[in-house]
């Protein structure tokens, strides 16, 4: 599990470590590790040209103790100091004592570079880059230098991931003690390029504030089938979705469930015709929800549209006492009190539009704080909530940490793609998995299975649905 902690947490752990070392020990290790990797980076250092953008506090201190080592060891190195009266003045010292020195004309000096070390700001950060940082952006770029972000690309927010205005982007960030939340979610994340985590010794709390399944912790969760399951011990799953309008919203709910390990997939609703067509495998019903056998999970919402059928599905659907998916036309529809009131787990799974209208909010105000957004969800309703996107958050009601999707891709954003996950979702719901575990290991096959269909080029739900068993494979390894 890759885990990360807000910016309070980082600092209260880095005042107990610093009490117990002595002075500068701290800021040491951070450059050692901080140079180590720009020095792989850069594959020989020796003639090498650094040039190292340094701010006001400590995040431009690790930036000149680094830039001294890599000095130390043959490369022409400047610092272009952006609050020249604040630059950390041990830094300075150690730099110039090995050689370094401070730039007079920083875009020429930007424009030889072959590595531009970012520590401009970190976890003291707050907004955008300020003007005289933003404006050497543009060398940095024209440069084609290598871009190492120290701890964070600067002018992202640490603890959210959001963009206020200008931003460092990195190839690569070297982040110190644990990961940030802004470098796990999207906008910022995309911002760090490939994130490397020092240990510098920081003694951190057992419960992240947010934590991203890797490979094993979803083979880990994946259900198999042992030798005396039958389908019910599987889980089946059922589907009530789709419309005389909307029918291709059952056909990929319903190819989404049968990807995913239940044992049978009962789909209730208008489009039996399309389903029984695509997949002779699925059993249809015509009648209520409620009266289509037995189920171990639910899915209600895609294409259901609103009309009064699909107000009685949904109506049906929320009052079973087993596990249940609201998505769509669902989310739309649910009565809020009804929602809170089910004993039941509940995973709703809204895009940024669907949880703004949940939340009685503008949209831009749900993407720009994800996080928060996430969470209110999930108090509010009394529910687990999987808030779609880049990347894609996953929310418990109980609080606890929040789960950041780490296999998203553009390669999603198409019509039905979410038709497919809540079908995979609500199967692993139905083989027994909590909401918040179903939601994210849901949401973690569906980007691999995206990946793997796309390679590189566009893709339809379908498509997705078909490469959701390469994706168990490749996880299973
Ligand atoms: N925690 C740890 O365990 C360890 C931490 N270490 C390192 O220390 C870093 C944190 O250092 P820090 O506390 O000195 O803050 P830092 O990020 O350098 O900002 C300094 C000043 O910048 C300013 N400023 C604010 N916003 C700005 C903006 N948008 N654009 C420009 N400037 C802006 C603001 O001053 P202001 O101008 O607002 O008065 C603020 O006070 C951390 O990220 C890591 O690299 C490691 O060495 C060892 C282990
Ligand atoms: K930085």
């Amino acid at each position: 599990m890759r885990t990360a902690f807000g910016v309070e947490t980082v600092r209260t752990a880095e005042r107990e470590l610093m009490a117990r070392l002595p002075e500068g020990a701290l800021m040491q290790r951070a450059a050692a590790g901080l140079a180590a990797a720009c020095a792989e980076l850069l594959g020989r250092v020796y003639g090498k040209r650094v040039v190292l953008l340094v701010g006001g506090g400590d995040n431009g201190g690790d930036a000149l103790y680094a830039g001294a080592r890599l000095a130390r060891r043959g490369a022409g190195v400047t610092a272009v100091l952006l609050a020249p009266e604040r630059a950390h003045e041990g830094g300075l010292k150690a730099l110039r004592a090995a050689g370094g020195r401070v730039s007079a004309a920083a875009e020429r000096d930007i424009a030889g570079a072959d590595l531009v070390l970012d520590g401009i700001v970190g976890i003291g950060g707050k907004g955008g880059l300020r003007p005289a940082a933003a404006q050497l952006m543009g060398a940095v770029r024209e440069s084609g230098a290598l871009v190492v972000a120290v701890d964070l690309p600067s002018g992202v927010e640490a603890d959210t991931g959001e963009v206020l205005g200008d931003a460092v982007r990195a190839d690569a960030t070297v982040t110190f003690g644990t990961y940030k939340p802004g470098l796990l979610i999207d906008p910022a994340r995309e911002r760090a390029g490939a994130v490397r985590l020092i240990d510098i010794g920081l003694g951190l709390p057992a419960v992240p504030e947010l934590e991203a399944l890797q490979y094993a912790d979803v083979a880990a969760l994946l259900p198999v089938p042992g030798a005396s399951s039958d389908k019910y011990r599987r889980g089946v799953v059922g589907i009530a979705a789709g419309s005389a309008r909307y029918p291709g919203a059952a056909v990929l709910a319903v190819a989404g469930a049968l990807r995913s390990g239940a044992g049978a997939v009962r789909y209730v609703g208008p489009a039996a015709d399309a389903v029984i067509a695509r997949f002779p495998e699925a059993l249809v019903h015509a009648g209520p929800p409620s009266r289509a056998g037995r189920v171990q999970a639910w899915v209600v919402g895609p294409g259901l549209g609103d009309d009064a059928h699909g107000r009685e599905q949904l109506r049906d659907v929320l009052a079973a006492d087993v596990p249940v998916l609201v998505d769509a036309d669902g989310l739309r529809l649910a009565d809020p009190e009804v929602v809170r009131a089910r004993t039941a787990p509940t995973l709703l799974t809204p895009h940024a539009g669907e949880a703004a209208a949940l939340l009685g909010v503008e949209r831009s105000e749900v993407e720009a704080g994800r996080l928060a957004a996430v969470r209110r969800l999930a108090a509010e309703y009394r529910a687990a909530v999987l808030l779609k996107g880049a990347t894609t958050l996953v929310a418990g009601p109980e609080g606890g940490p929040v789960r950041v999707n780490p296999t998203g891709t553009s390669w999603l954003a198409t019509a039905g793609s979410g038709d497919v996950l809540a079908g995979l979702a609500g199967a692993l719901l139905a083989a027994g998995l909590t909401a918040v575990d179903a939601g994210s290991v849901g949401a973690y096959l569906h980007g691999l299975a995206a990946r793997l269909a796309a390679q590189g080029a566009p893709v339809g739900a379908q498509d997705v649905a078909a490469a959701i068993p390469a994706a168990w494979r490749d996880v299973r390894g």
